[in-house]
């Protein structure tokens, strides 16, 4: 019950379009029932001389058509009379199919967008430990279960029920003894059809999960395709493939053969169950206690009653599967949106920021920051140095309040970092991150992200500054050119150069570089800082960076390890204290010298 509230829940908005479905549906069962007794009618009453036998109903309808001599030699009358149930029939199953496809149709997609919305706000540190093929599945197959559910499944549901309730009422009040034998398979071929599918609904989901490891071979060979290339392992590939391929292949056609033995077993059983109506019905029928038209309906309503009871066990066991779908889909739906406090600042922020015993963990008894204090002033540049692992990142992730700190405090120009707006905050902290993501726009587009008030101009003086304009300058379509999702046309520095750019394009009072300038040469970063110093002038930037010589110019330069601030200060009072900077300098140092050697040696 719980569970079809779910549904009920995901149908808001539709539920009244559904409900003329089934209306119309068991409309449609309505007038489909009525052709049998018309049949009836005719054999009996208008062919035949059972009219002393037929009900007062009939005979006063026969009376009202002209009688029966008048009819039997009119029988085309009659024989309207079915076409015009049968098109009726069929208008209410065509609005049935209708009115429940719309319903299925809009509900599924009001449900894709209320995951995608859903999605959008829930905390990054769900992103984080979600798995994105896990999401997507969600809010793609799962709702199309929930959609093919409501569109076919559901509505099978209440056909079976008008059709065996009106059916069994007609059926008794014609003969019980009959309708008791021709009642006898029914609840045999349920059953069987529903324990046959429970124990097949196995099988079906082997084959769906073998379906998904086989794209998942195909999709992990075509991203990584170059290395595949590289390492020459397409022979390995292709057998890890065959293997694949062979076990989906097997399974289906396990499937395949049972699916042939139910419905050839239930045929049977379906024939033997008419066989047994016509056998008894005809020692009825010969001793005079039915008539041959009764015969007639009760072996039509048969065969009406168990193809959607066969189909029953089929739709029961699919229905677990919706049920799963739904419980799927709201475990992201019920799952807490970011907080957003309300009243809370949005204050003009000039870059000041100031860290006070600030100390964080993301699982409790961890910690990953350790008692910061450090304060920067407006226009000033940070530079974090640190080895893996050291919570440079996270403390990234707090100044831009993608998480929560507890202990300690963290204020922008004397504000409460907690107090203030995340969305604000966002708008104010600009940040090229360790991993470039561009997106399915051209490059133009992707760089006025940052502003989108921006002009051409703009965009052209931030690629300038991120040392990307000649280029671009170089492509066929320069700026117009497209960048797919993963920016397959450009190499992975231009990709990151590329986010600089739409970050320096950004008028933000604070911007920061979680390990981008390390990504681009050292040549290259050169230029890009001298660019950054001239014109953040009053932008307090943060570099995180391995490299010295991009952040020996920095204001302030903090040394992280383990957490904790073990160093700080700048470059100068650094190199002249023993500790991770110094050598992490000594080491850089030699290092260039030796390649500046190496250069003059193959000059000379
Ligand atoms: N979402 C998370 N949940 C739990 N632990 C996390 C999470 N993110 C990071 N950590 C852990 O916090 C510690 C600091 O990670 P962080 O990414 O801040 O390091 P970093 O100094 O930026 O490293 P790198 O230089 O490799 O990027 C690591 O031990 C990491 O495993």
């Amino acid at each position: 019950m719980k569970k079809i509230k779910l549904i009920w829940k995901l149908m808001k908005g539709n539920r009244l379009i559904y409900l003329a479905s089934i209306l119309s549906i068991a409309l449609a069962t309505f007038f489909s029932i009525l052709i049998p007794l018309v049949t009836k009618t005719i054999i009996d009453s208008i062919i035949g001389n059972g009219s002393s036998s037929s009900s007062n109903i009939i005979n006063s309808m026969i009376e009202y058509c002209g009688g029966r001599e008048f009819l039997s030699n009119n029988l085309w009358i009659c024989s309207l009379l079915i076409v015009l149930l049968t098109a009726l029939n069929g208008l209410f199953l065509y609005l049935k199919g209708r009115f429940s496809s719309k319903a299925a149709e809009s509900t599924a997609m009001n449900t894709r967008e209320k995951l995608f919305n859903h999605i959008q706000r829930l905390p990054y540190d769900y992103h984080v430990k979600a798995s994105t093929g896990d999401l997507i599945q969600r809010c793609t197959s799962d709702v199309e279960t929930i959609r093919s559910f409501l569109a076919v499944q559901f509505v099978e549901i209440g056909r079976a029920i008008f059709m065996v309730t009106l059916v069994s009422i007609i059926m008794f009040s014609l003969n019980v003894k009959l309708a008791l034998v021709a009642m006898t398979a029914v609840p045999i071929i349920f059953t069987f059809a529903f324990i046959f599918f429970k124990k097949v609904q196995k099988i079906f989901l082997q084959c769906d999960e073998s379906e998904g490891r086989l794209s998942s071979v195909i999709q992990e060979n075509l991203t990584g395709i170059r290395v595949v290339r590289a390492f020459a392992m397409q022979k390995f590939e292709m057998d890890k493939f065959n293997k694949k391929n062979r076990e989906f292949k097997n399974l289906v056609y396990k499937l395949i053969k049972l699916l042939a033995l139910y419905w050839s077993i239930s045929d049977a059983l379906c024939l033997l169950q008419i066989g047994a109506i016509l056998l008894y019905g005809s020692v009825l029928s010969s001793k005079g206690i039915i008539s041959l038209g009764t015969l007639v309906v009760f072996t039509t309503y048969e065969g009406m009653l168990l193809w959607p009871v066969r189909q029953m066990g089929r739709i029961l066991t699919d229905m677990g599967k919706s049920f799963v779908a739904a419980t799927r889909i709201f475990e992201i739906l019920d799952e807490p949106t970011e907080i957003m406090i309300e009243n809370s600042l949005q204050p003009k922020i000039s870059g000041e920021i100031e860290f006070k015993n600030l100390s964080f963990e993301y699982e409790e008894g961890k910690p990953v920051l350790r008692n910061l204090t450090f304060k920067v002033k407006k226009g000033q540049t940070v530079a974090i140095l640190g080895p893996t692992g050291s919570g440079k990142t996270t403390l990234i992730n707090l100044l831009l309040r993608l998480y929560d700190y507890k202990k300690g405090s963290i204020k922008i120009d004397g504000i409460e970092l907690k107090e203030i707006d995340r969305k604000w905050i966002r708008q104010n902290v600009g940040i090229a991150s360790q991993e470039p993501f561009l997106f399915s726009k051209t490059i133009e587009d992707n760089v006025k992200l940052g502003s989108e008030k921006a002009s051409i101009y703009d965009v052209h003086e931030a690629c300038k500054i991120a040392s990307i304009h000649d280029n671009i300058q170089e492509f066929e379509k320069g700026y117009e050119t497209m960048v797919g999702e993963k920016g397959v046309t450009l190499s992975g520095g231009q990709k990151q150069r590329l986010t600089i750019a739409r970050t320096v394009i950004t008028d933000y009072p604070i911007l920061i570089f979680d390990d981008s300038l390390s990504a681009v040469d050292a040549e290259t970063d050169a230029s890009i800082r001298s660019a950054l110093r001239k014109r953040s002038k009053n932008v307090t930037t943060f570099i995180i960076s391995h490299r010295i010589s991009t952040i020996r110019r920095a204001d302030l330069i903090l040394v992280l390890e383990k957490g904790k601030i073990s160093q700080m200060g700048t470059h100068k009072k650094l190199v002249n204290q023993d500790g991770l900077y110094k050598r992490v300098w000594e080491i850089q140092n030699s290092f260039e010298k030796e390649i500046e050697e190496d250069t003059n040696e193959s000059a000379s």
